[in-house]
Parts: structure tokens; sequence; C-alpha cells
């Protein structure tokens, strides 16, 4: 991954929360140079605060033209905090938003409709390198725009393009808050485990091994996961009698996913009209 253009210009993370920070540590990681990001945050972490010492510019003006410029704050903070972006507007420097729910139309409203803009959404895995971002950019953005904003997000997971930013709905619904259903299912899995006689540490053990097991094994294998399912199953054996129950149409998960998905991505569309 080259990040030349980056470590030259420079480049500015305006929020730098859970998932601010996630991003940041893997592009340090990936050799992106403490003394050319400016953060700005007004409560930054100590972990934020630390890397100052590395040459980090901790919420100091803004350079002039940096390469990139990350929007990593809540989106309803995006009327206090894009203001002091605007300066950056209608020139070379690509804004990337990582917001649920704001659009590339509202960046361009507040920034200047010649801002080149991509709207991107990643997830937490990013922390350790597993994360996975969708991406989309506006009219503005070219070539080299796209594959700088992707090689900074590929530093921490896969990227996949979209055709359309009316799929990054879809996309925050599935992969962006996916990783919460997937910690409530090991918070649950170790619940039952417990409600079947196992000690709670060790019934966590059991859960987030299973899930990151079955997680690298779904990565990895040749065999989808409708195969790597019947792999399990034996016949009727002890999977067969769970997932009679977790495949039952009516309220199995197949049904409450789908809830789950549509009620995620009618929020995020919500979000795009606050
Ligand atoms: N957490 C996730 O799983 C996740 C995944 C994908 C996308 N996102 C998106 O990432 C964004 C950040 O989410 P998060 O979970 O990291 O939130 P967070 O609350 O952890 O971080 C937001 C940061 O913004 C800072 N901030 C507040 N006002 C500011 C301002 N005016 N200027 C600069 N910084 C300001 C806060 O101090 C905080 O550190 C959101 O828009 C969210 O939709 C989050
Ligand atoms: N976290 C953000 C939210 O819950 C966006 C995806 C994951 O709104």
């Amino acid at each position: 991954m080259t990040l030349s253009r980056v470590n030259e210009n420079g480049l500015v993370l305006l929020g730098c929360g859970k998932m601010g920070s996630a991003m940041l540590q893997g592009w340090l990681a990936q050799g992106l140079n403490a003394n050319s990001v400016t953060v700005i945050d007004p409560h930054p972490s100590q972990w934020v605060q630390g890397l100052v010492q590395q040459g980090l510019h901790l919420n100091e003006p803004l350079p002039t033209t940096p390469a990139i410029c990350i929007i990593a704050v809540k989106p309803q903070m995006m009327g206090d905090a894009l203001p002091a972006l605007r300066a950056l507007g209608n020139g070379t420097t690509v804004f990337l938003s990582i917001a649920a729910g704001t659009s590339i139309g509202a960046f361009a409203d507040a920034l200047g409709d010649q801002s080149p803009i991509i709207r991107a959404m990643p997830n937490t895995p990013a922390a350790v390198g597993q994360g996975i971002t969708a991406l989309i950019g506006n009219a503005h953005i070219n070539d080299a725009d796209m594959q700088m904003g992707e090689a900074l997000l590929s530093a921490v997971g896969q990227t996949v393009r979209l055709a359309s930013e009316d799929q990054m709905d879809a996309v925050t619904a599935v992969s962006g808050s996916g990783p919460a259903y997937v910690f409530h299912l090991i918070e649950t899995l170790a619940a039952a485990g417990v409600a079947q006689g196992l000690p709670k540490d060790m019934a966590l053990q059991l859960a987030k091994a299973t899930v990151a097991g079955a997680g690298a094994l779904a990565q990895a294998a040749d065999e989808d996961p409708t195969q790597l399912r019947i792999n399990v199953t034996s016949p009727n054996g002890t999977t067969a009698a769970a997932l009679e129950v977790l495949m039952n149409e009516t309220d199995g998960f197949p049904a409450l996913l789908n809830r789950a998905v549509t009620a995620a991505a009618d929020r995020s569309r919500e979000l795009g009209k606050e």
C-alpha cells in the first residue's frame, strides 16, 4: 500500500473516538507518519494525546491543503464540526466521511459543491486489522483519490466499492452495525452455556473462540457457509436439534435478523433526514 501522498501532504482526522482511533492505529502501523497527521477532537483520549510526542498535531491549525480529511464524528455533531473544515472545501483535499446516514449531498452543501467527497462505512474490527469498509465517491473523486481512500481503509481490513450511494443504508445495517450483532451472539451463547451448568468464564471463552474460529473458517474455506453448516450437522444429532430452533421460519434467525437489519437500515435512512 502506498501512503506517500498522505505522508507528503498530510491527513486531517476530525473526531478521534472509537472508529477514528481504530483507523489511526492501523494507519500508523502501516507506515503513516504521526507528524503527517492532524487530529481535531475536543475530548482527545490519553492514547491520542500520547501520540503528540511522536509528532502528531493535536487540535492545531489545519494544514492548507492536506491530501485527505477524514470525518469521524457522530452524525448529530456534523452541524458543529463541519464549519471548521470549510476552508479545505472546493480544492484538492479529499473528504472521506465514515458517518452513518449523512449523505454526500449534505457534505457538499456544508463544504462546497466542488469538493471531492468519499462516503465510507467501516466497522470496529478495523481495530485489529479485520474490518470491512464499503466506499463510494462523488463526481469530483478521480481514480487516484479513490485509490488513496481505499489504500487507507485497506490498512484496517477489506474494502468494497458500491455502485450507488443508496446501497450504503444496507451496508450500514449489515457490516457497519453487524459486529454488535455478533458480540450479542457471543454474550447470549455464553449465557446459554451458563444456563446449562458451565462456569461463566469458561462459557465466555468457549463462545468467543467458537465465533472467532467459525468466522476464520468461513473466510478461509472454499465451501460456502451453507456447506460449512451442513459439515457440523450430523443426522439426528445435537446440531440438528439446535438448528431446528434457529432456522425456524417464523421466530428463528432468518426472521429475527431480517427484522434487525431492516430496523438498522431504516434508522440509517432516517439519520440522513435529521
Ligand atoms: N462505532 C462504530 O461501530 C462505527 C462504525 C462505522 C461508522 N461509524 C461512524 O463513525 C462516526 C464516529 O463514531 P464513533 O463510534 O467513533 O463515535 P465516538 O463518540 O467514539 O467518537 C466521536 C469523536 O468525535 C469527537 N467530537 C465531538 N464533537 C467534535 C467536533 N465538533 N469536532 C471534532 N471532534 C468532535 C468526540 O470527542 C469523539 O472523540 C459516526 O459518524 C458513526 O456513524 C461508527
Ligand atoms: N455504529 C454506528 C451506529 O450505530 C454506525 C454503524 C455502527 O449508528
